[in-house]
């Protein structure tokens, strides 16, 4: 059966890696015949130099009607701004909430390859295996009112409502108390509910979720805490679940635990196990162009979409390995180059994954 996988590379590195994930998976579909049927379409930056739009009404059909989808990332300076890529109903976020991709999972995994690459001593990180649930479709990312006014006074006034149904929460903490009764029974609710009523609400429906989950144990940890537990010994959580910002900032500082952001998948669900993959990381202005980002976490993103959403779960395992065969090598790009090991390009990175597939 035909499997549409839906390409939005965007912008910055965003075409330079969804290049190299589309290699792997043409690779693999030419000698697996997993039936994949491969498109592209534009999306934030490129979307609006070529129609005015971040999220193209075809654009966001085309996601709808696909079995899954492959993101790079998307904007940069060009257009970040209010009018065109950052209100919720437009670009990425338009993409997260019109498909009801709410649950967003963050595994931050070292390679025992890349431990000295972590920002962290190895036997800090050694065997590190995290789990993020961040919600993705709610919170102050999408919180009304919003926007910038002007006040009595004449001064200007920024502001923002982080809000959370009782709804929202549930549907979350469910993926969250699932995935962790399928690992290791251990789950860390992250949160603010010393500051943020939104948060106590979130805290308490938690616990009283948790009576449904006698195996998972489940603790709770105030967000500024949990910033300084990841970096001071990040072994202690298995899954960790919070809120759409907290998260956000919480799978960043993660991915320098397993080297670099270069390193971090991530797979964006609907109810249904629809889903988005995507790295976590952005368009990385800084290095666009230059051919040396790190294809990886769109690789192992792509691996997330063929286990996740279409059920291909032997070749997301061939490309799991792939990624692994080609850290032994030594190849790294710059982000997590070490001396003795050969420094290579995104193209070069994904040559050799699509070469290790089969070995
Ligand atoms: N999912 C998405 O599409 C996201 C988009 N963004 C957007 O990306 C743009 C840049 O944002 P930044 O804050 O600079 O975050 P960023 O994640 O793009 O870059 C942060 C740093 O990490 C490095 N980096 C990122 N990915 C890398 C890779 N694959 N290989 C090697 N190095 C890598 C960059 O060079 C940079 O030094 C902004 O327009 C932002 O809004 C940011 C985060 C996520
Ligand atoms: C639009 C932002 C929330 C993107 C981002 O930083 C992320 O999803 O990690
Ligand atoms: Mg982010």
């Amino acid at each position: 059966m035909t499997k549409k996988v839906l390409l939005l590379p965007g912008d910055g590195i965003g075409p330079e890696i969804v290049a190299e994930a589309e290699k792997v998976l043409k690779a693999l579909n030419a000698s697996e015949g997993l039936g994949l049927e491969l498109s592209t379409a534009n999306v934030g930056g490129a979307a609006i130099d070529a129609s005015g739009v971040p999220l193209p009404d075809d654009t966001l059909a085309a996601a709808k009607a696909a079995d899954a989808i492959l993101l790079g990332a998307v904007g940069g300076p060009k257009w970040d701004t209010i009018d065109m890529a950052i209100r919720p109903e437009k670009g990425l976020l338009g993409l997260r909430s019109g498909l009801q991709l709410f649950g967003n999972l963050r595994p931050a995994i070292l390679y025992p390859q890349l431990a000295g690459a972590s920002t962290l001593k190895p036997e800090v990180v050694s065997g590190l295996d995290i789990l993020i649930v961040r919600e993705l479709t709610g919170g102050i990312y999408f919180g009304q009112p919003r926007g910038i006014r002007t006040l009595e006074n004449g001064e200007r006034q920024g502001y923002n409502t982080y809000v959370y149904s009782e709804s929202e929460i549930r549907r979350i903490a469910k993926v969250a108390f699932e995935a962790a009764q399928k690992r290791n029974g251990k789950l860390c609710s992250v949160d603010k509910a010393n500051v943020l009523e939104v948060t106590v609400l979130w805290r308490e429906i938690l616990d009283d979720m948790a009576k449904d989950y006698p195996e998972v144990e489940l603790s709770h940890m105030y967000v500024d805490n949990a910033a300084m537990q990841l970096v001071k010994a990040p072994k202690q959580f298995d899954v960790m679940v919070t809120g759409n910002m907290f998260g956000d900032i919480l799978s960043d500082a993660a991915a320098m635990l397993t080297g670099s952001i270069g390193m971090l998948p991530s797979a964006s669900l609907d109810a249904d196990g629809k889903g988005m993959y995507e790295p976590c990381h952005g368009s990385a202005p800084d290095i666009a162009g230059q051919g040396i980002a790190n294809p990886l976490a769109t690789i192992l993103s792509a691996a997330m979409m063929l286990r996740y959403s279409l059920g291909l779960t032997d070749a997301a395992d061939k490309i799991e390995k792939a990624v692994s065969a080609v850290l032994d090598q030594g190849l790294r790009t710059p982000d997590i180059y070490s001396e003795g090991t050969q420094k290579v390009g995104t193209a070069e990175m994904g040559d050799a994954v699509v070469a290790a597939l089969n070995s």
